[in-house]
C-alpha cells in the first residue's frame, strides 16, 4: 500500500453503507415458510441485525419458538436463501457513492468491516457497484471472532496499511468495536441503531453522507 495515502477509513456495511434489511427480511421469511413458521416483520428483523447471520437466525428462532436442535440446519437454509438473493431490495444510502468517490479522490484507503458473512457481503458490494472503492473486506466469518471484538477492525486497518483515520458505523456493536480498538468513530445516525445517539461513544455523528467528507477533513491527523 502507498505510504503516502492520506489515511485509512473502514466502514460497516449493514445499516451504514447499505440499507440491507429488506433482503435479510425476505430471506428470513423464506426460511421460516420452509419450516411452516409465520413470517416476522421488517421492523423485528432490523432489531435482530448487528451480530452476524448465525445470531440473527438464533434470534428469529427464539421469536418463533423454534427448537434449538434445528439451529445448524436453519443457519444453512438462511445462508442459502440469502446468498441466492442478497441484493434484490438492498440499496446504498443516499450520498454514499458520492462520499466514497470524494474520499477515494482525497487518497484515503477504504475498507469494509462487517459482521455479515463474507460471501453475501461481497455479492452485495458487487451488485451495488461499491466493490471498486474498497481494498479490503473483512466479514463475520473472516476471523474466529466477530465485532465487537476489535480484531476484525484492526485486521482491516492492518491490511489497508495506512494510518487508521476513522471507523464509520451505525450500531452499538460498531461503537463498541471502535472503542475497544482505540479508533475514532463516525456514527451514522440513519441506520439500525437501537439506543439514542447520545448513549454511544463517537467522535462525531452524521445523518447525511453528503456531510461525511467535510467531517473527515475536520479531523486532526491520526
Ligand atoms: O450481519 C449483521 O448482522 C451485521 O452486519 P454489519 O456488521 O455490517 O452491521
Amino acid at each position: 500500500m502507498d505510504v503516502h495515502m492520506t489515511g485509512a477509513i473502514v466502514f460497516d456495511l449493514d445499516g451504514t453503507l447499505v440499507d440491507s434489511a429488506p433482503d435479510l427480511h425476505a430471506a428470513v421469511n423464506r426460511m421460516l415458510a420452509e419450516h411452516g413458521a409465520l413470517p416476522l416483520s421488517l421492523e423485528t428483523i432490523i432489531g435482530f441485525i448487528g451480530n452476524g447471520i448465525p445470531t440473527l437466525v438464533r434470534r428469529v428462532m427464539t421469536a418463533r419458538g423454534l427448537p434449538s436442535s434445528q439451529e445448524a440446519q436453519m443457519i444453512q437454509r438462511m445462508l442459502a436463501h440469502y446468498n441466492a438473493q442478497p441484493a434484490d431490495l438492498s440499496r446504498p444510502y443516499d450520498g454514499v457513492v458520492n462520499a466514497l468517490t470524494t474520499l477515494k479522490q482525497a487518497e484515503y484507503a477504504l475498507g469494509v468491516c462487517t459482521n455479515k458473512t463474507l460471501t453475501p457481503a461481497i455479492r452485495i458490494l458487487d451488485a451495488l457497484d461499491l466493490s471498486r472503492f474498497f481494498d479490503v473486506v473483512i466479514g463475520g466469518d473472516s476471523l474466529p471472532v466477530t465485532k465487537p471484538d476489535p480484531a476484525p477492525l484492526l485486521a482491516a486497518f492492518a491490511e489497508l496499511g495506512a494510518d487508521p483515520a476513522l471507523y464509520v458505523g451505525d450500531s452499538e456493536v460498531d461503537a463498541e468495536t471502535a472503542r475497544r480498538a482505540g479508533i475514532r468513530f463516525g456514527l451514522f445516525a440513519g441506520g439500525y441503531r437501537k439506543t439514542p445517539v447520545e448513549a454511544l461513544p463517537s467522535t462525531f455523528v452524521f445523518d447525511d453522507f453528503a456531510s461525511l467528507p467535510a467531517q473527515v477533513d475536520a479531523l486532526s491527523p491520526a
